[in-house]
């Protein structure tokens, strides 16, 4: 059958996301109230990007735009092109921080591409784009909690990305410390070893399990249930700032991890009132996003463009 396209535009929200969250590299995440709203258009021809907000006069404004690549590989898998493409992008989420940032990006643009087609959702379900955007991103440990919201577990089988989303315990409070110097995922991967020890693989699988009971059953235990050793010391001399935070705050009694591949700190409980990380972070608390992405027809309104609609909460 070919395809039809949607008259007016479409739009989409979707969340920040912290990944790995100590002890579950690849696999763990969360997502944050700290959103993206892109808006998207077929038009006649041509594909043009305006952005606000991060990235910004940084971000290219045309087809290499990541959610318009996202788009044309999503329309791919639907059965066809569209002639042209108009996309609004307001970006929140810190870009290269590891907030989520490219993940939010892939999953706007299955997202829409889907929302654009007639019958996008059967042609591509929800299982369906959650394997997409896993392909597009690499791994599946930002794009599963962007997509499903909340605390996710995801895994990766021959077929392609699964993942499960469960309910985050009352005490689960994230902040966030994010650095005004940027760190990108792909040079945080380099710097991890082929190999690790046996004992340390045994610890983070250990430390992997308690903190899924610990997220959303027992906050009291999130301090040695986010012991990492897989991937935060290795990536430590890339970014010595984050690994003083992360420690300073541990030592304080806060559950602190790396976010991501950094160099964003995220603590998972709440700091105490007198800790003091230095004026070079940007300090968020933020709230859990339940939902994970939204879509919706028509333009962004005017209300919903500035930052408190962002879900900052401080
Ligand atoms: N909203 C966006 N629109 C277009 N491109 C984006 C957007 N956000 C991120 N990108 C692209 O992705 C790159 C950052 O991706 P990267 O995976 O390194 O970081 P991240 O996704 O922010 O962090 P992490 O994966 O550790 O959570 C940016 O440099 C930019 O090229
Ligand atoms: N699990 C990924 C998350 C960042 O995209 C990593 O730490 O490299």
């Amino acid at each position: 059958m070919p395809l039809t396209f949607t008259a007016g535009p479409v739009r989409v929200r979707v969340p920040a996301t912290s990944a790995n969250l100590g002890p579950g590299f690849d696999a763990l995440g969360l997502a944050l109230g700290l959103h993206d709203d892109v808006t998207a258009e077929v038009t006649s021809g041509g594909v043009r990007v305006a952005v606000h907000g991060e990235g910004a006069g940084e971000l290219p404004e045309d087809d290499r735009h990541l959610v318009a690549r996202a788009m044309r590989r999503t329309f791919d898998v639907l059965g066809g092109q569209p002639a042209g493409l108009a996309l609004e992008c307001v970006n929140r989420i810190p870009q290269a921080r590891g907030l989520g940032s490219s993940s939010a990006a892939i999953v706007a643009g299955v997202l829409l591409a889907r929302a654009l087609v007639t019958d996008g959702v059967e042609r591509l379900d929800d299982a369906g784009a959650l394997r997409l955007a896993a392909e597009i991103e690499g791994h599946p440990d930002n794009v599963a909690p962007c997509l499903l919201g909340g605390f996710t577990i995801a895994w990766t089988e021959p077929s392609g990305a699964g993942a499960v989303s469960l309910p985050v315990a009352e005490g689960v409070r994230p902040t966030v410390f994010v650095p005004a110097e940027r760190g990108l995922t792909e040079t945080a991967r380099a710097a991890l070893p082929a190999t690790v020890p046996h004992a340390d693989a045994a610890l983070n699988a250990g430390r992997a399990a308690l903190l899924v009971h610990a997220l959303t059953a027992a906050p009291a235990l999130l301090l040695p249930a986010t012991v990492d050793r897989l991937h935060q010391d290795y990536r430590a001399p890339g970014m010595p700032q984050t690994a003083a935070l992360v420690a300073a705050l541990r030592a304080a009694g806060v559950a602190a991890v790396v976010s991501g591949a950094g160099p964003t700190v995220l603590a998972l409980t709440e700091p105490p009132a007198d800790f003091a990380p230095g004026t070079e972070w940007q300090v968020w608390r933020l709230a859990i996003e339940a939902s994970g992405a939204t879509v919706a027809r028509g333009r962004l309104g005017h209300a919903e463009r500035g930052p408190v609609a962002a879900g900052r909460k401080s």
